[in-house]
């Protein structure tokens, strides 16, 4: 198994006004090449944090962190990832597929090259026919389909994917789950994930790490063994519905239910 992200006793605090805030205490976790791992946890237990980081947004204050056994820094010039954020965040002033090709146009693809590998992920993302329209032309779904084909455009190994469903309604997101699936078994990439659904976590992973706040901290990681072919009723099966309670298990005992002032 080759490691793609490894934390070792990795830990952030942001220095605020109010004091410091530990985002992220002493996380150990190794992610291999092809899994896929979802991040599940309540508001501020640092699963956008630790996504930042792996992503080099964020600098971390103690502990380790190497991707594909490099710094997130050298990761980062090497294109090593591509990041979908949990709003489309599309330009509204260009195509669909000049929004694909944005990363291309910045890293310097000439036309030609430009044209095939935004033609192969707007197929990939089933989205072959909408090229030259507008996002605002297209529903939430599709925009998020399009952001994702952007991320996957230059083809890195890795995608972090920071609630990319949460605004979506269910139905839609049940769809989007499934063929992100398809799309993660077809293309062999390392998925993170980052959900607040604990049925969205359990359907898409094959790893699911419960993460608890004050200070955030990794409290479960859970192995799936379902089976990589996943039809959607999947998730009425007893085995699912056992991963499904040990992962809200997890999210118990790491709740505190305190009122926040
Ligand atoms: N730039 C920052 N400066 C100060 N504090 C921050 C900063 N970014 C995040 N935090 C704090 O760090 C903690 C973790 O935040 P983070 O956004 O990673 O949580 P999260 O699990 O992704 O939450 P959510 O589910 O609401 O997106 C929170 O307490 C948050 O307020």
């Amino acid at each position: 198994m080759t490691p793609v992200v490894s934390a070792q006793n990795l830990g952030l605090t942001f220095k605020t006004n109010d004091g410091d805030v530990v985002a992220l205490s002493d996380v150990n976790l190794t992610i291999n090449k092809g899994e896929f791992v979802s991040f599940i946890g309540p508001s501020g237990c640092g699963k956008t944090t630790f996504l930042r980081t792996i992503a080099d947004l964020e600098r971390p204050t103690s502990g380790k962190l190497t991707i594909n056994g490099q710094t997130p820094e050298v990761a980062r010039k090497a294109r090593a990832y591509g990041y979908v954020f949990q709003a489309p965040a599309l330009y509204p002033w260009r195509t669909v597929e000049k929004n694909v090709a944005l990363p291309l146009e910045i890293m310097g693809y000439g036309a030609g090259q430009q044209a095939e590998r935004v033609k192969r992920t707007m197929d990939l993302v089933n989205l072959s026919g909408f090229e030259k329209k507008y996002p605002w032309q297209l529903s939430g779904g599709m925009q998020q389909r399009a952001s994702i084909a952007r991320a996957l455009s230059f083809d890195a190994d890795l995608l972090l994917m920071d609630e990319p469903f949460g605004a979506l309604d269910e139905i839609v997101r049940d769809h989007l789950n499934s063929e992100l699936l398809k799309l993660w078994d077809r293309t062999g990439k390392t998925i993170c994930f980052v959900t607040h659904s604990i049925p969205e976590a359990v359907y898409l992973s094959t790893k699911i790490v419960v993460m608890s706040p004050r200070p955030g901290r990794v409290t479960d990681v859970i192995e799936s063994d379902l089976p990589k072919e996943r039809p959607l009723d999947i998730r009425e099966t007893p085995e699912f519905l056992a991963i499904a309670a040990r992962v809200r298990d997890g999210l118990r005992a790491g709740h505190s239910y305190e009122e926040v002032v």
